[in-house]
């Protein structure tokens, strides 16, 4: 069942990822539709290449979709690759800006919009290492169309561009770590919550002296292992166990060393018994045991065997106590309620007590 799960999680995470992928090839299909029509107003050089912008895009978006489609991605520590496809982002950004004239500032804007896929995903230190990179994608831009056509270039555009760039990208940085620190915040406050809440639900179900299962869950439980057998016709069986003259422990030797006995007795139930039996502690020195699937005679085995090993423990404050238990145990009968199940058990623990306790009694 675990195994189910964490597959289908990657599964869900893997088509998250294949679904963001769409969405960039979305945003890199509008940055190509502004560049065509920026072409034909002639607000781009008239040789723009938008059909090879269009092969690149295309080329690009199926190479990172394969990767993550595969699985191949998964190697890698971020599987969305989100560092690596911000890089081709920029590097087709600046040859794409390369062709825009009048609409150079304005194009300066789609660095921005490559910058905020890295927001929710990226560190302020990998948010500045990608800042850096379309820095110097954009000053290599600057310095190669200073060299080719030196008398088109204008050196306070070109210093105004630079600018405006570098106080844009810092700001990303800025944002960018902001946000990854809120994140990792309620990421780690959603750990402790979640921490919390399986101690809480841990205290919840337990006896606080013994750690055992308290009456509540076992009650709980009771009625679904009763449906249980009803629906398939399974042996099911209830031993009530009461620890013999405890009051006489606590009297002589004290309290703590009656929960000595309470904890000795949980602690041999609990390695002696079967995981699948449901152990619990019914209250003061009362104990229940479920047994599911399992026959009488061997219900009666398990039972003789733990009253055989408590009987023979030894305890520090007193050499010579040996703590006893009497016990009633019953087979569920088809149909009946919880509370005429408990009470034949009952019965048959004041009949094993009656006897002169130190015995388990069966009622059929
Ligand atoms: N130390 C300790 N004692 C407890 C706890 N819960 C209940 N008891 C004591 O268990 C004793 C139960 O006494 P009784 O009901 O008279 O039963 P008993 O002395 O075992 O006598 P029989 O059952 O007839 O053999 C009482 O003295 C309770 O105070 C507990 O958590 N710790």
């Amino acid at each position: 069942m675990p195994v189910f799960t964490v597959k289908s999680t990657a599964a869900l995470e893997r088509a998250i990822r294949l679904k963001r992928q769409l969405m960039a090839f979305y945003s890199y299909c509008l940055l190509w539709a502004g560049t065509f029509i920026g072409v034909e107003l002639a607000a781009f050089e008239p040789n723009t290449p938008t059909l090879a912008l269009l092969a690149l895009i295309v080329i690009i978006n199926v190479f990172f979709y394969l990767l993550i489609r595969t699985g191949i991605s998964e190697q890698f520590r971020d599987p969305s690759l989100t560092i690596v496809q911000m890089a081709a982002g920029i590097l087709l950004t600046t040859a794409i800006l390369h062709y825009s004239r009048e609409l150079r500032g304005a194009m300066l804007s789609i660095y921005f919009m490559v910058m905020t896929f890295g927001v929710l995903a990226l560190d302020r230190r990998r948010m500045l290492l990608i800042a850096a990179f379309t820095q110097l994608c954009f000053t290599s831009l600057l310095i190669y169309e200073w060299f080719e056509a030196p008398q088109q270039a204008i050196f306070s555009y070109l210093v105004g561009h630079w600018l405006i760039l570098a106080l844009g990208l810092g700001w990303f940085i800025y944002m960018g770590g902001y946000i990854h620190n809120l994140q990792s915040r309620v990421r780690e406050q959603r750990r402790r919550l979640h921490e919390a809440h399986n101690r809480l639900s841990a205290i919840a179900v337990r006896d606080d002296l013994t750690g055992l299962y308290n009456r509540r869950h076992f009650l709980e439980r009771l009625e679904e292992e009763m449906s249980r057998a009803n629906r398939e016709n399974n042996p099911l069986h209830l031993a009530i166990i009461d620890l013999d003259h405890f009051k006489q422990v606590n009297d002589t030797y004290g309290h703590h060393a009656g929960d000595d006995v309470l904890h000795r007795f949980a602690q041999l139930a609990a390695m002696g018994l079967r995981k699948s039996d449901l152990l619990a502690r019914y209250g003061g020195e009362e104990f229940v045991v479920l047994f599911p699937h399992t026959s009488t005679q061997a219900c009666q085995a398990a039972m003789e065997r733990l009253r055989n090993r408590f009987a023979q423990q030894h305890y520090s404050f007193s050499g010579d106590l040996r703590s006893k238990f009497s016990a009633g145990l019953t087979p569920y009968q088809p149909g009946e309620s919880a509370e005429e199940f408990i009470k034949r058990a009952d019965r048959a623990l004041y009949q094993a007590k009656d006897l002169g306790r130190n015995r388990i009694q069966l009622a059929n």
